[in-house]
């Protein structure tokens, strides 16, 4: 596994090492052993989640204010442009996002800590996201950033009008939002 850096030192890119052949490829696309030993992470997932999504669905930027979720997150068909968002106010990195294009065919992952806003939006006729997070949903803590925040300043690197749920068009501004200490 290959881990690359990112501009925000807590949020990491995994390339996972892939055995190709006749019939196809294989990978290990999650093994807790050597996450921790490429990481330096001790984190245990409790749960994994599958969407999929149309082209331009803008899902997030989603947290929980209890039960923060770390996150791992993977495409296995299509591409997105995923992005985390440091909303820890005692970070050097507050108010900072990272983005990475995440697709079927780089195989890559990216890990967002709890404390982190998380969102993608899709950049294919459809992709299916796949993530392991390391606490429960909790819905009653769940709380959303507004996408296009001028404060954060995203590009999303999709020309499109983006397609949200009801929920993510009432995001709240980073200045207005509840959020970690
Ligand atoms: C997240 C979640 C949702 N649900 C149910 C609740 C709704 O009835 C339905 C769709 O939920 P929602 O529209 O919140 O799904 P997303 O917009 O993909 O939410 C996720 O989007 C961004 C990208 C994130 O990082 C979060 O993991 C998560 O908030 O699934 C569950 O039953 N369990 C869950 O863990």
């Amino acid at each position: 596994m290959k881990i690359i850096p990112t501009n925000i030192p807590d949020v990491i890119i995994l390339e996972p090492k892939v055995f190709g052949d006749s019939r196809g490829f294989f990978f290990e696309s999650f093994n807790q052993l050597a996450f921790s030993k490429a990481t330096g992470l001790d984190v245990q997932f409790v749960q994994d989640n599958h969407s999929r999504s149309a082209k331009g669905v803008l899902r997030g930027l989603h947290y929980q204010i209890q039960h923060p979720q770390g996150k791992l997150v993977r495409v296995t068909h299509g591409r997105v442009f995923d992005v985390a968002v440091d909303i820890r106010r005692s970070s050097p990195t507050f108010g900072q996002w990272e983005g990475v294009e995440l697709n079927a065919e780089n195989h890559r992952q990216l890990w967002v800590p709890a404390g982190f806003a998380h969102g993608f939006v899709v950049l294919s006729d459809s992709a299916d996201f796949l993530y392991k997070t390391t606490d429960y949903y909790a819905p009653e803590y769940e709380r959303c950033i507004a996408w296009n925040d001028p404060a954060i300043d995203i590009n999303w690197q999709y020309d499109g009008e983006p397609q949200l749920s009801g929920k993510d068009k009432q995001g709240l501004l980073l200045k207005d939002a509840e959020l970690f200490a």
